[in-house]
């Protein structure tokens, strides 16, 4: 594991920090009874779930509209998003998708009591009308090549869509370029040397 003291971590404003320690409170109280992160990443939850979402948020344009994150499950990096963009961004807006009617719960609960502006939609990726997003994210939803599927029907044209992936992104690209467009960033992760975040731009189907 590399230092959880990224620069993403320092620069935000007091209010934030203990915004950001409220979701580790809450992820950790609603856990046991939800399932939303596994029970051994709560160990390091900081840099596991928090900081890990945070190095996203830096890489999207400062003013995003809308930023739609796909599976959020416990609120990464979506929960997260909604709270720097609450200091940062505040006119922009976050929307969470989660099918599972419980974890999306946790979601809606969890952005009241922190005190930040989310739209949970509880259904699945599949059925919703296009998004409009101009940045899309998706952590540990699915393989590169759905991921784009998504993408095509939910991101705007000159949109970014950020993707965090483990040791295997590069089979993930070579698969992912069989079936579309698009141009690609690889970039390393400050929470985990094997893994990589991948932000792709003109995503078109071939
Ligand atoms: C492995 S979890 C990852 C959760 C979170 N992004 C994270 O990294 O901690 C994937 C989440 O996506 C949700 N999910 C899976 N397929 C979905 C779909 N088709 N539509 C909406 N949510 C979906 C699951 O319920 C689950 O909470």
């Amino acid at each position: 594991m590399m230092s959880d003291l990224s620069a993403t971590d320092r620069d935000v404003s007091r209010e934030t920090s203990e915004r950001l320690s409220a979701l580790e409170g809450l992820l950790r109280k609603w856990n046991p009874a939800v399932n939303l992160v596994s029970k051994e990443s709560l160990k390091d939850a900081r840099t596991r779930h928090i900081v890990d979402s945070q190095q996203l948020y830096t890489l999207a344009p400062r003013d995003f509209h809308r930023w739609v994150d796909l599976g959020s499950g416990g609120g990464f990096p979506g929960l997260v998003v909604a709270i720097l963009a609450a200091e940062q961004n505040p006119e922009a807006e976050v929307i969470l998708v989660e099918s599972d009617q419980r974890k999306a719960a946790f979601l809606q609960q969890a952005a009241r009591a922190l005190g930040v502006k989310a739209t949970v939609h509880a259904e699945r990726i599949e059925t919703l009308s296009p998004m409009k997003a101009d940045v899309l994210s998706a952590r540990a939803l699915a393989a590169l090549p759905a991921l784009c599927r998504f993408a095509e029907r939910h991101l705007e044209p000159g949109g970014v869509a950020i993707f965090p992936k483990g040791a295997n992104h590069q089979a993930e690209i070579a698969e992912a370029q069989q079936s579309h467009d698009f141009s690609v960033s690889v970039l390393p992760s400050v929470t985990d040397k094997d893994a990589a975040i991948l932000v792709l731009k003109k995503i078109k189907a071939r």
